[in-house]
C-alpha cells in the first residue's frame, strides 16, 4: 500500500526536455519525459487537490492511460498539500518558472557531497556522477549523451577529476543543417546499423562524419579514463545513450561490455540528496 505522505517528485530540466520521476520514499515508482510546460500550467499546479490531478497536469496526453494504470492506488487518495518537488535544472529561465510551485526544493551544487567541484559545474552532471558513484562505487566516469554530450569523472575520494563538454548527437546534426548553405537537416539515425564510412551522398556523409567521430571520441575518453583509473567504472545516460551504446558495441565490444547503461542516474543522485 502506498503511503501518500512519502510521495515526492523529481524533475530534471535539461536543454531539450523535462525528465520526471515519481518517488515513494526511496522507491522510484516510474519516470517519464515531457516537453517544457507552459507557464499557465505550472502556475496552476498549486491548485491541484489530489495527486491524480497533479500528475494529469504534468503528464503528456498520449501517456495518460499508462500513469493511471500504474498509479491506481495512489490516484484514489486525496492530499491537501503539494508533494515536494526536487528540481535540478541547467536552464535558468525554466528554474525561474518553477519557483511558483509551493513545495519546490531547488537542488544546488553545495548540497552534493562531491569534492573539488567548480562553481559553474552543471547540477545534472554533479547529480548523475554522485548517483552513479553512490550506486556502483568510485572512481566513476559518467557519460551523458543528452543535448550536450558530457564526460564527468570522480576518483576514489569522491573528488571531481574533471570532464569535457561537446555538442550532442542531435545538436551536431541540427547545427550542420542550420548553419550551412546547402547541407540538409538529416534524420537522427535510429537503427544500430552503422552508416557507410566513406559515403557517396550528402546525408550519409553527414551521418558518417558525426557517428564515427563521436564513437571514436567516446572510445578515446574511456581509454584515457582507464589510464588514470584502470579499475574505474563508467556509466552512460541521456536520450542518445542506447544508440551510441549500440554503435560502441558493434565497433568496440570489449569496451562496451564494461559500460553501465542507466537512464536514471540523475534521479539516483536526487534521491541521495532528498533522503539525507
Ligand atoms: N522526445 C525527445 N525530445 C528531444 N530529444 C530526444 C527525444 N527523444 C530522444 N531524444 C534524443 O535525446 C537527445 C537529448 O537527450 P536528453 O537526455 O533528453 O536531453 P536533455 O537532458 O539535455 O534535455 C537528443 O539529442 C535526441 O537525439
Ligand atoms: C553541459 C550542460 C549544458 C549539459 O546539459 P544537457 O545536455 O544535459 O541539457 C550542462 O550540464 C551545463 O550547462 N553545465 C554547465 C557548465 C559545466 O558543467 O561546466
Ligand atoms: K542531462
Amino acid at each position: 500500500m502506498c503511503n501518500i505522505k512519502k510521495i515526492w517528485l523529481a524533475l530534471e530540466i535539461g536543454n531539450s526536455q523535462l525528465h520526471w520521476a515519481l518517488f515513494n520514499g526511496e522507491i522510484l515508482d516510474f519516470t517519464w519525459d515531457t516537453e517544457y510546460l507552459p507557464e499557465s500550467v505550472i502556475s496552476q499546479l498549486a491548485q491541484c487537490q489530489t495527486l491524480n490531478n497533479l500528475l494529469l497536469a504534468i503528464f503528456p496526453l498520449h501517456q495518460r492511460t499508462e500513469v493511471q494504470r500504474e498509479q491506481k492506488e495512489i490516484l484514489a487518495e486525496a492530499f491537501f498539500s503539494s508533494p515536494p518537488l526536487f528540481l535540478a535544472s541547467v536552464v535558468p529561465s525554466q528554474t525561474t518558472l518553477w519557483q511558483t510551485y509551493p513545495n519546490i526544493r531547488v537542488i544546488t551544487l553545495d548540497q552534493i557531497p562531491l569534492r573539488g567541484v567548480y562553481p559553474t559545474l552543471g547540477i545534472d552532471r554533479a547529480l548523475a556522477l554522485w548517483g552513479a558513484g553512490k550506486t556502483w562505487g568510485f572512481p566513476m566516469l559518467v557519460i551523458d549523451a543528452g543535448t550536450a554530450l558530457t564526460f564527468t569523472g570522480a576518483d576514489d575520494n569522491q573528488c571531481l577529476v574533471g570532464g569535457a563538454i561537446l555538442p550532442g548527437l542531435g545538436l551536431q546534426i541540427a547545427t550542420l543543417g542550420q548553419k550551412t548553405g546547402q547541407l540538409p537537416l538529416v534524420e537522427t539515425p535510429n537503427s544500430a546499423s552503422l552508416p557507410t564510412r566513406f559515403a557517396l551522398n550528402t546525408p550519409e556523409a553527414i551521418q558518417s562524419g558525426i557517428i564515427y567521430t563521436l564513437i571514436a571520441g567516446i572510445k578515446d575518453f574511456i581509454e584515457a579514463w582507464w589510464c588514470l583509473f584502470p579499475e574505474g567504472k563508467i556509466a552512460i545516460k541521456g536520450g542518445d545513450r542506447t544508440l551510441l551504446f549500440n554503435y560502441l558495441q558493434t565497433l568496440y565490444p570489449a569496451i562496451a561490455s564494461h559500460l553501465i547503461v542507466e537512464l536514471n542516474l540523475t534521479f539516483w543522485g536526487m534521491r541521495e540528496i532528498a533522503m539525507s
